[in-house]
């Protein structure tokens, strides 16, 4: 075991424990005993082990999600039940908060100090923003009439339901809050859940399932999983009882689970990657500029969905401003993130250090410059931040998502050219702009092909604000009304009176 352990008790003792999967009311192990480990990144060591769920294992999780939902005190609550118990939920997961970041940051490698304050605070602060939720699904009614029966009378009305069961896997860059975003609106609609989180990431999954079973949730509501892609992922995806998959993850995988999902005309909801812009036009306050750009791309080691991996500064502020990040990111301190003076934790795994290394040396072979970082070390997973230019829009550096702390850097001339640099490209998740020119940025709002724009800040998210993508970003959205649409089926209804 790492030297740089937890200092709460109870997260070495959740650590100590055998974890297994929730499937029912039973904490199960996988039926052909199978179990598959996980890492520390900030040491590599391993940390534990999980059971590896297989087909048979996943066919027993959705068919206690699918018993909760058609007949169980569950299926028969009402939404002020459902609303107080998503509440409940959220005042554990709040007693519970430092022992949450601990284990997101032994198992991610992030911040535990930032993990409580964003990861957790916003997996809080959305559970009670749909506990709200679950007593506002409200249908309508309609005056209709039958052209051929024109002396008969109708009542219409259409019905707002539950989807059903909602198959969710998630992945390793927010493991707690991305399940969150699946569960609040499925548990406010009144669906049931079968979770599969990333294979590098099933402790606050697991602390999670605890808490749900703590809050009083009955047998089947929350059931999970815990495996491969290969194996309980795509299981998941196919299984012809869920009636709804959610997926945050990489674009190719989310393509996979999508043509998956309409073999069985299983709704789906994508949630994948992205190569956002941060532009700093002419007017910016340029030190607010880059210290927000830095951000925008630094934080969480870089492994965030909308993380501003791409820079647009106007030409006459680019030197400038790239020597600031660059003076920012060459005085961070990396390390284990259970230190709250460490500013910058380790990479996901092994397999994520190559990936993001090997672009950065790509960007080498192609000729382009190194403003500071470059390179990777250990022990643990790290690679030091990383800002590229001499670059040109074609760059595979350039159109890519790298998912790590390396952000590509090129200036503009004018507005229209700011504007066609930031949409070319095949992702549209998010885009910040940095100006106090209300003109300008209300021209450019409209013209930027993204789910999310951003003013002078960067990754700024609200539970009541919809978060998703365009393009290959993904479909749907993540939180506000739109949720509760995606988990839930309208049923029109047309009495003769
Ligand atoms: N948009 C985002 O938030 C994320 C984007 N990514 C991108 O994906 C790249 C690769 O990261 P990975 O961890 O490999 O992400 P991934 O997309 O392969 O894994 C995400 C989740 O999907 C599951 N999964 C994998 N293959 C599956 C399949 N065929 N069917 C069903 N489930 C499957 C995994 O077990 C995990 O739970 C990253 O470098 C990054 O570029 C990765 C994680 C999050
Ligand atoms: C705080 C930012 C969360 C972004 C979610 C994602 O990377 O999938």
């Amino acid at each position: 075991m790492s030297a740089d352990l937890p200092t709460l008790p109870q997260t070495r003792a959740f650590l100590d424990r055998k974890l297994k999967m929730l499937i029912g009311a039973e904490w199960q192990d996988a039926a052909s005993g199978a179990t598959m480990s996980f890492r520390n990144p900030a040491s590599g060591e391993v940390l534990g082990e999980v059971p590896s769920a297989a087909a048979e294992d996943v066919d027993r999780a959705v068919r206690a999600a699918r018993q909760a939902f058609d007949d169980s005190a569950w299926s028969r609550m009402r939404p002020r039940e459902r609303q107080n118990l998503l509440w409940r939920l959220a005042d554990l997961m709040e007693r519970d908060a430092r022992e949450l970041a601990e284990l997101e940051c032994l198992n991610n490698g992030k911040s535990a100090a930032v993990a409580q304050v964003m990861d957790v605070q916003l997996a809080i602060d959305f559970l009670r923003y749909m506990a709200g939720w679950a007593t506002k699904i409200e249908g309508s009614s309609v005056d209709v009439s039958m052209p051929l029966m024109p002396n008969d009378e109708f009542h219409g009305y259409i019905r707002r339901e539950a989807v059903g069961v909602v198959g969710a896997i998630v992945a390793w860059n927010f493991p707690l809050l991305l399940a969150c975003w699946k569960l609040g609106p499925a548990l406010a609609t009144g669906c049931t859940v079968v979770l599969k989180p990333a294979d590098e990431t099933p402790l606050t999954a697991l602390k999670l399932a605890e808490l749900v079973l703590e809050a009083g949730y009955p047998a089947g509501v929350f059931n999970l999983v815990t495996g491969t892609g290969l194996n309980a992922g795509v299981a998941l995806t196919r299984h012809p009882g869920v009636d709804k998959l959610t997926f945050t993850g990489s674009t190719e995988v989310g393509k996979q689970i999508g043509k998956a999902a309409m073999d069985n005309m299983t709704r789906v909801t994508l949630e994948l990657g992205g190569k956002s812009p941060t532009i700093v036009m002419a007017d910016a306050d340029l030190q607010e500029a880059a210290a927000g750009a830095a951000t925008a791309i630094f934080f969480n080691q870089g492994q965030v969905c909308c993380a501003g991996s791409r820079l647009y500064v106007h030409r006459k502020h680019f030197d400038k401003v790239v020597a600031d990040i660059a003076g920012i990111a060459n005085g961070m301190k990396l390390g284990n993130g259970l230190d709250p003076s460490v500013q910058m934790g380790p990479l996901i795994s092994a397999k994520q250090q190559d990936r993001v290394t090997g672009y950065i040396n790509l960007g080498r072979e192609l000729g382009a410059t190194i403003a500071c970082g470059g390179e990777g070390f250990g022990p643990g997973y790290f690679v030091k931040p990383t800002v590229i230019v001499d670059v040109d829009q074609k760059h595979r550096l350039v159109q890519e998502e790298i998912f790590g702390p390396v952000l590509v850097a090129m200036p503009f001339d004018d507005i229209d050219d700011a504007v066609r640099m930031a949409n070319d490209n095949p992702y549209g998740l998010g885009a910040s702009i940095w100006s106090n020119d209300l003109s300008a940025v209300h021209r450019m709002v409209p013209r930027i092909k993204s789910g999310s724009v951003w003013v002078n800040c960067h990754s700024a998210l609200d539970p009541a604000l919809p978060f998703g993508g365009y393009k290959l970003s993904g479909v749907g959205r993540e939180m506000g009304a739109a949720a509760i649409e995606h988990y839930t089926e309208l049923k029109s209804v047309l009495i003769r009176l």
